[in-house]
């Protein structure tokens, strides 16, 4: 399994600039943040390369949330200039917070007309595009409620290069039951996040059966990456034992 240093969560000991190398002394040979708009694109790249890592994901911008009426579509050609100039696989369509005054049908019905044109926009480009289920206890109003939502929407849209971002996370708070998520959702998920409920810390410190999931997501012939979306108990290097520890 590979594992990816979600940059905005790991090594915030150091200074932006000075994760990057320390996620590939530290063993990983990927990355992910949310967002990259905040940094000049060739700097990122240059970044990258002299770590020799690869970007693996990034999100959509904060302001760009695909269930408004406004905002989207520059916000998505943003994230698809982002994700080509650091040649990153995969970009996290955010999904959003219903906006005041508007219902649930009303939002996702923006949702799932934004996500169409994303669709259309990045076919055929290398890039895929990933959605993600938050739980409803730190993303309170979100529009995309549930993973089968999320894995219902990939396949409606039939473009074969949208897909889920399978936050476990966020699965166990909401709805639990992971092993069989990952084995019925694995023709659509495209990239995995973890973190252990209820503290959000390394996978070992909650409540989750880490072992179990690991195995059931070898066995299940995923062969993407699994992104490390935790807050370190500690410092980022003493709490990495549990990659060996639990999915070596
Ligand atoms: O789980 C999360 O919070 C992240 O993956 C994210 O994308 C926040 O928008
Ligand atoms: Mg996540």
């Amino acid at each position: 399994m590979r594992f990816a240093a979600n940059l905005k969560w790991l090594f915030t000991e150091l200074p932006f600039e000075a994760r990057f190398d320390a996620a590939a002394a530290a063993g990983f040979e990927g990355v992910e943040y949310a967002s990259p708009y905040d940094h000049d694109p060739v700097k990122l790249a240059g970044l990258l390369r002299a770590a020799g890592l690869k970007q693996v994901l990034i999100n959509t911008p904060a302001d760009a949330d695909a269930c408004r009426a406004d905002g989207f579509r520059d916000g998505f050609e943003r994230a698809m200039e982002y994700a080509l100039a650091l040649d990153a696989g995969l970009v996290h369509v955010r999904a959003g917070a219903r906006p005041e005054g508007v219902s649930q049908e009303r939002a996702y019905a923006r949702l799932i007309t934004n996500l169409a044109w994303a669709a259309e926009q990045s076919s055929g480009g290398g890039v895929r595009l990933v959605l993600e289920a938050q739980n409803r206890r730190d993303n309170p109003g979100r529009v995309l409620r549930t993973q089968a939502e999320a894995a219902a929407i990939a396949e409606a849209l039939g473009a074969g290069h949208v897909g889920v971002l399978l936050d476990l996370y966020h699965a166990q708070i909401d709805e639990g039951d992971l092993i069989t998520k990952v084995r019925e959702l694995l023709p659509y998920t495209f990239h995995y996040q973890v973190a252990d409920p209820p503290g959000r810390h390394e996978p070992g410190t909650g409540e989750i059966g880490w072992r179990a999931v690991f195995a059931a997501i070898r066995d299940s012939g995923y062969e993407g990456w699994i992104g490390c979306e935790y807050e370190p108990l500690r410092r980022t290097l003493d709490g990495l034992g549990w990659i060996e520890e639990l999915a070596g």
